[in-house]
């Protein structure tokens, strides 16, 4: 079997308070984007669990495709599979990739070995993974709080309009972004985002790592500026980044001119 797990864009993420768990209570949101990593999986009752594909960084044990079968295994008689993992969407790039990866690996399991698990008890499995996990497995457009695992579904369609995703060079840990980040209260409340046209995001909609990510990696902001020279009607770094994403009308004719490198997605 295989899925076709897909990243996700940030519009707007207000990081409000640090909580006692170490973790940050969040307002944001999850827009998925078609940009998708291969997962495949297959039994395999010779060799035992094994995973193949692009490494992925980090120890085994990190790794979050494998983390979600042991999860699964610990409450379901699962037999041994093989996985193998073709990436395109980029780590440290704040698109969700490796949660995503996760997300899916626990709807195949489900779905392969008839497990019956609801959207929400599916959801309580994938938060353990990581906090941007649970959005995949609804997978649509949603206004989240929380740690980014509570949800509200927001009627956001911009299939009308041209979504462009740059990666430049640097990535950025998740950890360092929570640990420069300042918390404030937010002066826009973006469950209101898809009342507000998209002209107007630009003065109103802000990604709060941007404040304290842009004076350390400049390129970041560099890159989002260009998205603006291009045309962009919206444009903003995805999570703690590094990745900025530009939506735009139309694209203009002279685009590879202005933008001639770093881009990972049109759609
Ligand atoms: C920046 C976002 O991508 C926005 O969607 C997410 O908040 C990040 O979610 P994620 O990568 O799934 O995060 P996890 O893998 O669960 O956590 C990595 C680290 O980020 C920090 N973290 C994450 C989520 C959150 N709401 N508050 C946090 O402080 C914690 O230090 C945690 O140890
Ligand atoms: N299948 C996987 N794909 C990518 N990363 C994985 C995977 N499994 C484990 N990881 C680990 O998880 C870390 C975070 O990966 P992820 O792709 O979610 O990054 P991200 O860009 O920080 O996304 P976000 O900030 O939106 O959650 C990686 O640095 C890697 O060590």
């Amino acid at each position: 079997m295989i899925v076709f797990p897909n990243a996700k864009i940030n519009i707007g993420l207000h990081v409000v308070s640090r909580r006692s768990d170490g973790y940050h209570n969040l307002e944001t949101v999850f827009y998925p984007v078609q940009l998708t990593d291969a997962l495949e999986m297959a039994e395999n009752k010779t060799t035992g669990i094994t995973f193949s594909g692009l490494p992925v960084e980090g120890p085994p044990g990190e790794n979050l495709v494998l983390k979600a079968y042991h999860l699964l295994k610990n409450d379901f008689e699962l037999p041994p599979v093989q996985f193998h993992l073709h990436k395109k969407i980029p780590t440290g790039a704040g698109l969700g990739g490796g949660s995503s990866d996760a997300a899916f690996a626990l709807k195949m399991l489900n779905e392969y070995f008839q497990l019956r698990l609801s959207t929400e008890k599916l959801k309580n499995y994938a938060v353990k993974l990581g906090a941007d996990c649970p959005f995949f497995i609804e997978n649509k457009p949603m206004f989240a709080s929380g740690i980014g695992d509570l949800f509200s579904p927001m009627e956001l369609n911009l299939t009308q309009y041209r979504i462009v995703i740059l990666k430049p060079e640097v990535s950025v840990s998740t950890v360092l972004a929570y640990k420069n980040v300042v918390p404030v209260p937010p002066e826009f409340n973006l469950k209101k985002l898809s009342g507000l046209p998209i002209e107007q995001w630009k003065e109103t909609v802000v990604n709060d790592f941007e404040k304290s990510i842009f004076p350390l990696f400049p390129d970041i902001e560099k890159w989002k500026k260009k998205l603006y020279e291009a045309g962009a009607l919206y444009a903003s770094m995805s999570g703690s980044g590094s990745a900025v994403f530009g939506i735009f009308r139309h694209l203009p004719a002279d685009f590879d001119k202005i933008i001639p490198e770093g881009v990972l997605f049109v759609g």
